[in-house]
């Protein structure tokens, strides 16, 4: 039997140095008062580099500031402040048994993280949360793919490739969790929360020969070629409890499901007639994790949704009787930046092959990986505000550890930097073969500080062109390089279960909720 592990160096890469994740993990302010304003001279910059920052897992996270883990490619900046300097201006629960091309059973998420609402359609990379098949969820997307290479073939799903393998009794690394690049979470506010939100800029709209102040927040922006909408910063929009309470669902569910424990400045953003992010563009810079919460209505208004409510949908009518088509956002499918290793000749694509469309119905959080190239439709037909794609978004950043429960932060955190050195180690001859973060949730026996589950919450990784300098070179030495994402993700779970951290004052259970960033 060959052996698969062993040496995964790339030749001449360094090793990885640890992110300058101290610097990025501080105490939250107060909230209030303390959140910096969006900068009106240059909003860009607002977007990248500023935010909020959970109160909560502030004190906590801030002890354990040195546990962070980002492994970087050499070439690859390491700073992490750096990494959210924006570079260009601006700027995815339970059911369906339903793929995305409407058939069979969808699968369930395999980290088993506990969430038995999460369901995967046949997109590999999407994870839907909410309780709409996916079949209406996702407007041309890959699922219909015909089997065998083309867009989206995984040669380590290809049954011809396993038993190729397994008459050579070389064994398969399987991936403990797969990748989810859109994650969608239809219902995301309590219904009556988004509804007060949308209540605002209703009544704002509703007279178009009024002259409030509040009418004048609007910034039309427009950048030939790229973007052309209207956008307000939601802190200055809405009333500070409205607001707030949309604040902080957001950094609750970025704390809590992305390991991210701040977001940026909220935009706020309608689209009508003519009104796009035409071509592509990559948000990397920003941070790890882009959502957009739409607010957008349909012509049913409340009558028609409360109907569809109440049979237990969500706001699909709404969006399919919007008053304007186009607005979804479109996001390159994962086969495409991966174009020739799939390459099919006799197979021709379609748009619908090539990027996801996302629809934006009303109350979907959608949260993508905004390292792939994306934009959102043209949106033609209503020029009424009110009849508009109406979206909340922004970035979730500053991935950080963060302990929840009665366990000591400080405490933790020493055992946590001790814990993490066997990973720092194996993720070294890594460098540069992955890109992407890993989400993991570790449950912390509050008895004897042993690690009693870890579920992966998130997952981004990318194996990358490297891997192929790799993987010739392993095979040169008659090797075979295993599934890198399943390597990363056995030595994560296996460092991270190894770890004794103290016993809690208490006796009580905690958490620690771990972004691994790789670079
Ligand atoms: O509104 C959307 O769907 C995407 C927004 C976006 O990509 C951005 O603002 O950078
Ligand atoms: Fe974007």
């Amino acid at each position: 039997m060959r052996a698969l592990h062993g040496s995964l160096r790339a030749p001449g890469r360094a090793a990885p140095r640890p992110h300058a994740a101290g610097a990025a993990v501080r105490c939250a302010a107060a909230r209030k008062g303390k959140q910096p304003q969006p900068d009106a001279e240059a909003p860009a910059a607002a977007r990248g580099g500023k935010g909020k920052r959970s109160g909560k897992g502030g004190a906590a996270s801030e002890q354990a500031s040195t546990a962070a883990v980002a492994v970087a490619a050499p070439e690859a900046t390491t700073n992490a402040e750096a990494t959210r300097e924006p570079q260009q201006p601006e700027a995815p629960p339970a059911q369906p048994q339903t793929t995305a091309n409407g058939e069979d059973a969808a699968e369930e998420d395999e980290a088993g993280e506990g969430e038995s609402s999460r369901v995967r359609c046949g997109c590999p990379w999407i994870v839907h949360r909410s309780v709409e098949p996916v079949a209406r969820a996702l407007e041309g997307d890959a699922c219909r793919e015909a089997a065998g290479p083309g867009p989206g073939w995984d040669p380590w799903s290809d049954p011809h490739v396993l038993s190729e393998l397994a008459a050579q009794e070389i064994p398969v690394l399987q991936e403990i969790s797969a990748a989810q690049h859109i994650i969608l979470n239809d219902g995301f506010l309590p219904e009556a929360d988004a509804r007060e939100l949308r209540a605002v800029f209703d009544d704002r709209f509703a007279d178009p020969r009024a002259t409030h102040p509040e009418r004048f927040l609007w910034d039309y922006w427009h950048v030939e070629d790229q973007y052309t909408l209207v956008r307000t910063q939601a802190q200055a929009y809405f009333p500070e409890k409205l607001y707030d309470m949309l604040e902080d669902a957001l950094l609750q569910y970025g704390e809590s499901q992305l390991g991210c424990r701040a977001i940026s400045p909220i935009w706020m953003s309608y689209y009508v007639d003519g009104c796009v992010q035409v071509e592509l563009h990559c948000d990397n810079p920003h941070g790890p994790f882009a959502f957009v919460l739409s607010l957008t209505q349909g012509t049913l208004g409340g009558g028609g949704r409360g109907r569809l409510l109440d049979e237990g949908l969500p706001s699909y009518a709404d969006w399919e009787n919007r008053e304007f088509s186009g607005g979804e956002t479109v996001i390159l499918q994962p086969h495409v930046l991966n174009y020739w290793r799939n390459f099919n000749p006799r197979q021709g694509l379609e748009l619908q092959q090539l990027v996801t469309r996302v629809p934006a119905p009303f109350n979907r959080l959608t949260v993508f990986d905004p390292r792939f190239p994306h934009g959102v439709r043209q949106v033609h037909g209503t020029r009424d505000p009110r009849k508009a794609r109406l979206v909340l978004h922004g970035w979730f950043t500053e991935p950080s550890p963060f302990f929840d429960g009665p366990l000591d932060p400080a405490e933790a955190a020493e055992a946590l930097n001790g814990g993490l050195e066997p990973l720092y180690m194996a993720l070294e001859d890594l460098s540069g073969l992955l890109t992407g973060t890993l989400v993991t949730r570790v449950s912390i026996s509050g008895l004897d500080g042993t690690v009693t589950g870890l579920v992966f919450l998130a997952d981004t990784l990318v194996e990358v062109p490297n891997h192929d300098r790799a993987a010739a070179e392993a095979l040169l030495e008659g090797r075979v390089l295993p599934r890198l994402r399943a390597l990363v993700q056995h030595e994560v779970r296996e460092c991270m279960s190894a770890i004794v951290f103290p016993a809690s004052a208490t006796g009580e259970d905690s958490t620690l909720t771990l972004p691994i960033i790789l670079e």
